[in-house]
């Protein structure tokens, strides 16, 4: 089973919430509410609607970059890039039982997040995507092998999700390069049946060299 974190976007067919929603009836177990350009009480109101879905379908819940919302709404956790609060900050507020991730692009973005306390980073962009703007410079798999093998000389032990542009195709070699699991948003949500296609992610094949992550909540 591959660790799948989706990445909700709003598309010409699909609202943010029905981007979760199919997620979740696929199998997936971890949700990142990401809502660029909205305000915090229009993230808010998603949030409440999602909260529930998740709990009914055993999964967890982060919030993109809001670190007071996910305390307020004692949703899982956050995920929170150079540009959002720092992670030891974030820490301070809400504390050890939230899931507190951060993104990496370069090894030193690594050993900064770590010792700043993340649970997990989100390391990319794999490649070209439209989901994000001023996206960074794109790893592709040489990227990944480098990244983690500076990782394990430097004995930094951190569960790694790989994002940005990822289908299905490259989901067994990203895997092998030693990544733990993967985040996705726009290869579901441009499928004809974005649950069966999140169904065929999770299940597909999964490199023995990699082990499965996910963030525990209790
Ligand atoms: C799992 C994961 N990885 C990376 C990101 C990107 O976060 P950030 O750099 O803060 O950019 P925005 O998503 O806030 O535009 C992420 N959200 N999730
Ligand atoms: C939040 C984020 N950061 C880099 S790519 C991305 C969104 C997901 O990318 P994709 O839609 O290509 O799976
Ligand atoms: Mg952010």
């Amino acid at each position: 089973m591959v660790s799948l974190q989706f990445i909700t976007h709003q598309t010409e067919r699909y609202s943010y919430l029905e981007s979760a929603r199919m997620a979740l009836e696929g199998g997936c177990k971890w949700i990142q509410l990401r809502m660029k350009d909205a305000s915090p009480e229009e993230v808010e109101a998603v949030a409440l609607q999602l909260k529930p879905l998740c709990k009914e379908h055993e999964a967890i819940l982060i919030l993109d970059d809001h670190v007071e919302l996910a305390q307020k709404l004692e949703v899982d956790g956050v995920h929170l890039g150079k540009k959002d609060m720092p992670i030891d900050q974030a820490r301070q507020i809400l504390g050890e039982a939230f899931i507190i991730g951060g993104t990496a692009n370069t090894f030193e973005d690594v050993v900064q997040h770590y010792r700043a306390g993340a649970d997990y980073l989100g390391i990319g962009p794999f490649r070209f995507t439209t989901t994000k703007k001023n996206l960074s410079p794109v790893l592709g798999l040489e990227g990944y092998s480098s990244i983690l093998s500076q990782m394990k000389k430097a004995n930094i032990e951190i569960p790694v999700v790989a994002i940005g542009g990822i289908t299905y195709e490259d989901i067994p070699a990203i895997l092998h390069t030693g990544v733990n699991g993967i985040a996705l948003s726009g290869t579901i949500l441009g499928a004809d049946n974005p649950v069966e296609e999140t169904r065929r992610i999770i299940d597909s094949p999964q490199s023995t060299q990699s082990f499965s992550f996910f963030p525990k909540t209790e």
